[in-house]
């Protein structure tokens, strides 16, 4: 069936594009005393829905502007200097600001790294849950009281916390719970896409898992585009379908996550990838246990820039190119395909 055909009831099945979300050539930049800052540079890719993508790359690389721009939550001084974000088609950069408030959390979401941290700590959790859904719902839509209520066991279920949460502060949860509630946050309006910032980081391994086994299941229940962020390439290649590499505010290669494990292209994936241990990609029963070495991966990253600063396609910027369909590869060496 193709996507068109799955097109929810009563929705233009034309108007219901494959990808859900469209980046194009999108810029932002940070104007400082010392100069411009080129976070995120002519960065071009395509998820489609239901996809989940996997970002890496060493710290600095520009991560966490990108996915912070494709919610215009960048803050200053950050800006977007060029390009276009289509999410379903909507052009969010147009936006005005008050759409995009609306567009956020019921669209898009975001679990922001340190996503525990981001809960107020003198407001119950079903007090944040139900201002989040209030916050980027229009009046017309609200639920009554009742309904409210129940939306917020539901959530808490959902990502495996006792209904009894709701009358808790934060200071009485764990970290592992603090971060459900963040994820029963960004899924409390069921949006086409989520954005997950380092979920994970500075959480135990046990933790970790559990918590990436929520977001594996909240995932396909709501068949929503997952951007995952993060270092920890063993935990990519259980999650992610697609990788983003980035390497100095550019997105270097792009391609379906078998494929570039098995046979990277740009330098920089070939030796992240070499100097790893043997990892498995995950089967399309997703079952397989996530992988938590993040700390070991940290350091690698460092390692692997340094020795491929002489490079020439790390010391140039040659453009992405299209090698094969989806795999993408900037690298003069491909400039006239493989
Ligand atoms: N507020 C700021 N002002 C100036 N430059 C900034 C600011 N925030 C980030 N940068 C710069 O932008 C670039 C990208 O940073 P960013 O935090 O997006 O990288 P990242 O890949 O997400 O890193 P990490 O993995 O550590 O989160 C870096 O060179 C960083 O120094």
């Amino acid at each position: 069936m193709t996507t068109a055909e799955k097109a929810p009831a009563g929705v233009n099945i034309d108007n219901y594009a494959e990808n859900v979300l469209e980046v194009e050539n999108l810029k932002v930049y940070y104007d400082t005393d010392a100069g411009q800052v080129k976070a995120v540079d002519d960065v071009s890719f395509t998820l489609k829905r239901g996809e989940r993508m996997g970002l890496v790359g060493e710290s600095g690389s520009g991560k966490t502007t990108m996915a912070m721009a494709l919610m215009r939550l960048h803050k200053p001084p950050a800006i977007i200097a060029g390009g276009t974000v289509r999410l379903d088609g909507v052009s969010i950069l147009e936006l005005s600001d008050e759409e995009m408030r609306q567009t956020r959390l019921r669209d898009i979401a975001l679990v922001p790294q340190g996503a525990m941290n981001s809960l107020n700590p003198v407001y119950r959790v079903r007090d944040q849950i139900v201002d989040g859904i209030k916050h980027h719902t229009s009046k017309g839509e609200m639920l009554n009281k009742g309904a409210v209520r129940e939306r917020v066991v539901e959530l808490l279920n959902s990502v495996g916390l006792d209904a009894s949460v709701a009358d808790m502060y934060p200071h009485e949860l764990s970290g592992g719970m603090k971060q459900r509630v963040a994820l029963a946050i960004a899924t409390s309006l069921r949006p086409k896409m989520i954005l997950a910032d380092e979920p994970t980081s500075a959480l135990d391994v046990v933790v970790q898992r559990q918590i990436m086994l929520t977001l594996d299941q909240l995932q396909q229940e709501m068949e929503a585009s997952v951007l995952l962020v993060g270092h920890d390439m063993g935990l990519m290649a259980q999650f992610a379908d697609v990788l983003g590499v980035m390497y100095a505010g550019h997105l270097v290669e792009f391609a379906p996550i078998a494929e570039i494990f098995q046979d990277p292209k740009h330098p920089y994936t070939k030796k992240l990838i070499s100097s790893l241990p043997d990892i498995q990609v995950a089967d399309s029963t997703r079952d397989a246990p996530y992988y938590n070495n993040d700390e070991d991966f940290r350091g690698e990253f460092t390692e692997v820039r340094g020795r491929l600063n002489t490079d020439l396609c790390t010391a140039v910027d040659p453009p992405l190119n299209e090698i094969e369909p989806r795999r993408w590869v900037a690298c003069h060496m491909y400039e006239g395909g493989v």
